[in-house]
């Protein structure tokens, strides 16, 4: 018996599939993770949190992650799938907990559920919708923010490589616009010379504080901006944002009541049909890829501002998009009453396969990360 199989045979594992879109990981959990408890899928949500926790940590941190990783739990059953209304449920995790939305990761599962047909993985992988005319297989995805709607180029059953995966997401709206912020002084910002920062606040199946670079003191552009300042300049800002304005985050439902992530927003380009940011989410992640579900809140917001008008198409870009054909291209579809539906369009690629174990005995069983701190 080889290595591989002796050390699988010996301890359970927990078995996953890595891609990236744009450059940001997305680690699908295939095998090895518990049963959640719940009738619905946000129930599941806080079984994952109160009672499996360690799964994430032991996924996302090192020594078998790192502090920049993104994960995607597979939930094959939801009230959703079992009122037909999905095909199958999915919750998404990083460095400090469970998002609500990802653009990104949604791009990497319609490849790699057209891709499988395991049906232990995916039951209902066989009842998606072929269109022969158009070539595309449509798969209904219950995000914890709701049904979003994927459409896949599919070939020989399976996912065509050379295509991108483009998604219709929740209706995604702004609920401030042009809003000023009392940043307390901080030294550790000394770019920051206004009092006050002016930003946007939207939904694109999770909240996003939307800033100029201008207006956080880096007037030069994002390609000018030193990474850590920002890094300072964005946590303090969510941080403000999140304690003294939460009435800002307005959702019928309290489990999405909260602030994701801050994009700070380019504005030196000259191209209107292309747009650069950096979107720092959940414990300060950075995200490599354009943000889906921030490109549903900024297509919203544009919307809403007069830059955008329905039907009209956007890249966006992120630091690493930029040049290498990988941005995200959104397209606002629809006005429904509860906001904008927009679509997403991206490619996402396989980058490997993987059995992780965590033995007994093994005290830093949990992880860590190392980023100028332990977590
Ligand atoms: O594409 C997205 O929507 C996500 N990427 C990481 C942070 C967001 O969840």
């Amino acid at each position: 018996m080889d290595i591989f199989e002796s050390l699988v045979q010996l301890n359970q594992t927990i078995q996953v599939v890595d891609m990236h879109t744009s450059g940001e990981p997305t680690r699908i959990v295939v095998r090895g993770y518990p049963h959640l408890e719940g009738e619905t899928l946000l129930e599941k949500r806080r079984c994952a949190a109160n009672k499996h926790d360690n799964f994430r940590k032991q996924l996302m941190r090192e020594p078998r992650g790192h502090a920049e990783m993104y994960g995607a739990i597979l939930v094959q059953e939801t009230e959703l799938t079992r009122s037909g209304e999905a095909d199958i449920g999915v919750l998404f995790c990083h460095n400090e907990g469970y998002s609500t939305m990802c653009g990104h990761a949604t791009i990497a599962l319609g490849r790699f559920l057209i891709d499988t047909h395991d049906f232990t993985v995916f039951p209902r992988r066989k009842e998606l919708p072929y269109d022969p005319g158009t070539g595309l297989t449509a798969l209904r995805l219950h995000a914890p923010c709701g049904v979003i709607q994927v459409h896949v180029s599919t070939q020989n059953d399976s996912a065509e490589t050379s295509s991108s995966v483009s998604f219709l997401g929740v209706p995604s709206y702004s609920t401030q616009v042009d809003f000023d912020v009392i940043i307390p002084p901080d030294n550790r910002w000394p770019q920051l010379t206004a009092q006050s920062v002016k930003l946007d606040v939207a939904f694109g199946g999770a909240f996003y504080a939307i800033v100029q670079d201008r207006e956080l003191g880096f007037p030069h552009g994002l390609k000018n901006a030193v990474l850590a300042e920002l890094n300072t300049a964005t946590r303090l800002l969510k941080k403000t944002v999140a304690d003294l304005h939460q009435n800002v985050l307005r959702h019928p439902d309290q489990d999405l009541r909260f602030l994701y992530g801050v994009i700070v927003v380019d504005t030196t380009a000259s191209d209107p049909d292309e747009e650069l940011g950096i979107c720092f989410f959940a414990d300060q992640q950075i995200d490599r890829s354009p943000t889906g579900s921030g490109v549903m809140a900024r297509v919203a917001l544009a919307i809403e501002k007069d830059i955008l008008h329905l039907g009209d198409s956007k890249t966006y870009h992120s630091i690493v998009s930029v040049g290498s054909g990988l941005g995200f291209r959104g397209t606002a579809i629809e006005r429904v009453s509860e906001g904008v539906v927009v679509k997403v369009e991206g490619r996402a690629f396989y980058t490997g396969v993987g059995s992780f174990i965590v033995e007994d005995g093994d005290s830093l069983a949990d992880g860590l990360v190392v980023r100028g701190g332990l977590m």
